[in-house]
């Protein structure tokens, strides 16, 4: 009995699998449906604390752009159901896990394996914005790698269909915010670009390029001044493209067709691509 997508999921069409992590508002469970055999990622999330941290219009907002959504380099969402204490985001499994792992585990990544990461998040980006959907979140803590080490952008839970200019409950990291999220003026997509040349930078360097751990001040004075310092063993090509990213002005970033482009990013292109 194949299920439509629309039909009603519950618990019972899934053999349960081993937990692959905790998130803050619930686990996440390697499942496979049980026929045909379908392996994904069941993220449980408790209803009480959804209300409790009046998420529920996020949760809703993320299925709703989530499950429209297909690109390679975007975490499928294939449905969600609910009971009485828990609702269910049927996820896209993706078998090398969470990003930021590996990016702790190395300290920071190569030029070439950064830069083939930039490249297929600008692909993502660009599909997203074709959408009209910021993604407003991007950062190592919201990316997955598929089987074949290759992106996915999961999390949607802070995206909007652009332009936004809800005043963020400011939970978790400022480091990726731009100069015009952090002074609370109107944004649009261009927040992602910013996000794309922190993620460039951490991803180069280990850290994000605004960190202050001492003060969450401090971070927001270096963001709105564009307090940007590089270590002598970044290359000139690299500094570049984070340096047209991390503009103050959103109008002068540098488009995201013009990072597939750049110099960068085409050298590190697997062969003939
Ligand atoms: O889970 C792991 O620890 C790692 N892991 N390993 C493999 C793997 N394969 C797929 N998914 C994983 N994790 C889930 C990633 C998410 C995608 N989409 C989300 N959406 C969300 O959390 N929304 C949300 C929640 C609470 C509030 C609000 Cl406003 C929004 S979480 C995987």
């Amino acid at each position: 009995s194949r299920k439509s997508p629309t039909r009603e999921w519950t618990l019972h069409d899934f053999d349960m699998g081993r937990p692959l992590g905790k998130g803050k508002f619930g686990r996440v469970y390697m499942v496979r449906t049980k026929n045909p055999n379908y392996i994904l990622a069941l993220k449980t999330l408790y209803k009480s604390e959804i209300v409790q941290s009046k998420v529920e219009k996020q949760i809703r907002r993320e299925i709703e752009i989530q499950q429209n959504l297909r690109h390679p380099n975007v975490l499928r969402l294939y449905g969600y159901f609910h009971d009485e204490k828990r609702i269910f985001l049927m996820l896209e499994f993706a078998g090398k896990g969470e990003l930021y792992k590996q990016l702790s585990k190395h300290g920071c990544f190569t030029e070439k394996r950064s830069s083939r990461y930039i490249y297929q998040m600008a692909d993502a980006l660009i599909y997203l914005h074709g959408k009209h959907v910021i993604h407003r979140d991007i950062k190592p803590e919201n990316l997955l790698l598929g089987i074949n080490g290759e992106l996915k952008i999961g999390d949607f839970g802070w995206s909007v269909h652009a332009p936004g200019n809800r005043r963020m409950t400011l939970c978790g990291t400022l480091d990726y915010l731009p100069p015009e999220m952090v002074e609370g003026k109107e944004h649009n997509e261009k927040v992602d670009y910013w996000a794309l040349g922190v993620l460039t930078y951490e991803f180069l360097i280990g850290n994000p390029p605004f960190e202050d751990r001492s003060s969450v001040n401090n971070t927001y004075r270096r963001i709105a001044k564009v307090d940007l310092k590089f270590p002598s063993n970044i290359s000139a090509e690299a500094r570049d493209l984070i340096s047209r990213l991390l503009q103050y002005d959103p109008q002068s970033r540098l488009a995201l067709t013009e990072v597939l482009r750049h110099p960068w990013i085409v050298k590190h292109r697997p062969r003939g691509t």
